[in-house]
């Protein structure tokens, strides 16, 4: 019996969760493999309920189980809160708790999704496989912050223990891809990102075979859409890699397409799509619930050795494209137009017939 924590939170949230539900209850084979299920509130919705992001029980029962799948937290309704009254506080204390230091996020292109990808035919070629290798817990997102009178500050901070575990998940998994890895930073002025250089310089001796370069991250941003094909394996911080996921996403098509894997020192893992609560789509139906579903097939592989199930959901995923089904946000002349609904009751029927 594996426990799964499923936490829908704000806006799409509860959409996408429900069809990753859908998913997981079409892989569950009585006695062989289960799944239990417990619903935990975080974001908006427990700041409405409880006045906080996270409640403490919320976090014990993430804590108690063996994987957790996350829809998304925020919306404009709760814009105006106090910083560390936000639902985002919520996603933050669920990754430090949890422990997750290593987010990834990869921006694989499924081939009958070409044409929804803004790059040109012959940038594509043979396809796109770019792993980004994000840092989670640290950096800017966890430093210290305030206001002084008229001025407000954030800062970044990053230890030499942080940045070598970080570089060893991104090296090892790179060992298993196409043995490159980019580290990307701000050398060239963070003091931070100096650091950063130095100890992924250091962490890559212990690995000769893999290749290594630096780049700065303005560059970054453009080279994966010059030439997504330099990349194999991209490590960075919190912040850099949680803007180039969301503009790697798009060279495969979509937001609504990219699912994460979040990881620590145990198998129990943190699974999430990349992109956010989608206010301005939210209840309307309209929500790719692929990101989620392939969330899920990464749970699979990573937190219960079910490797064979994953590979199912990604293949079902791929025929439901193959036959031509789309949600708007990768909708194409030709396609059938779906619901978040109907996508998710189409990838259970495809995982039927596999
Ligand atoms: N992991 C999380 O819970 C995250 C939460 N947020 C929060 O979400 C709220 C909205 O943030 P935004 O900046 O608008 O980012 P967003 O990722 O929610 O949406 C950006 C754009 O992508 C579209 N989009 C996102 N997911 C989609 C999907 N599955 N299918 C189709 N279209 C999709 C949205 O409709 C919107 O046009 C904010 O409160 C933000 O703080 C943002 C990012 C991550
Ligand atoms: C609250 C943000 C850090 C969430 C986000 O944008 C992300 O993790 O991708
Ligand atoms: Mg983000």
């Amino acid at each position: 019996m594996f426990k799964i924590a499923l936490v829908p939170g704000d806006g799409i949230g509860p959409d996408i969760i429900k069809q990753a539900v859908k998913v997981l209850k079409a892989i569950e084979r009585p006695g062989e493999i289960e799944f239990e299920f417990t619903e935990v509130l975080a974001g908006g919705t427990a700041i409405d309920k409880t006045g906080h992001p996270l409640p403490k029980e919320s976090l014990d029962i993430c804590l108690a189980s063996d994987a957790v799948l996350l829809g998304a937290v925020g919306g404009p309704k709760w814009d105006n809160l106090p910083g560390d009254i936000r639902p985002e506080q919520a996603l933050l204390g669920l990754r430090k708790g949890l422990g997750v230091f290593a987010n990834l996020r990869p921006a694989v292109l499924f081939p009958q999704l070409k044409k929804a990808s803004p790059l040109k035919e012959e940038i594509i070629g043979e396809g796109i496989d770019v792993l980004v290798v994000r840092e989670l817990i640290g950096g800017i997102y966890f430093g210290q912050r305030g206001r002084d009178g008229d001025r407000a500050y954030d800062t970044e901070c990053y230890s030499v223990p942080e940045v070598e575990r970080i570089a060893r998940v991104a090296f090892d998994t790179a060992r298993k891809r196409r043995r490159k890895v980019t580290s990307v930073d701000k050398a060239n002025i963070l003091e931070s990102s100096r650091l950063w250089r130095e100890t992924i310089t250091h962490v890559a001796e212990q690995y000769p075979d893999v290749e290594l370069n630096h780049m700065y991250v303005d560059n970054c941003a453009m080279q994966l859409i010059r030439n997504p094909h330099q990349f194999d394996v991209i490590v960075t911080s919190n912040m850099f890699g949680d803007i180039l996921s969301d503009e790697a996403s798009m060279l495969v098509g979509s937001l609504g397409m990219l699912p994460s894997a979040s990881l620590g020192d145990t198998k129990r893992g943190f699974y999430e799509p990349i992109h956010g609560s989608a206010p301005d789509i939210a209840g309307q139906d309209k929500a790719n619930p692929l990101a989620t579903i392939l969330s899920v097939a990464m749970m699979l592989r990573y937190s219960f050795d079910l490797t064979h199930q994953a590979d199912m959901i990604e293949r079902a995923v791929a025929q439901v494209l193959e036959d031509g089904y789309r949600t708007a946000d990768i909708m194409e002349n030709d396609m059938k137009l779906v619901g978040t609904d109907k996508m998710g009751d189409l990838v259970v029927e495809y995982l039927n017939r596999i």
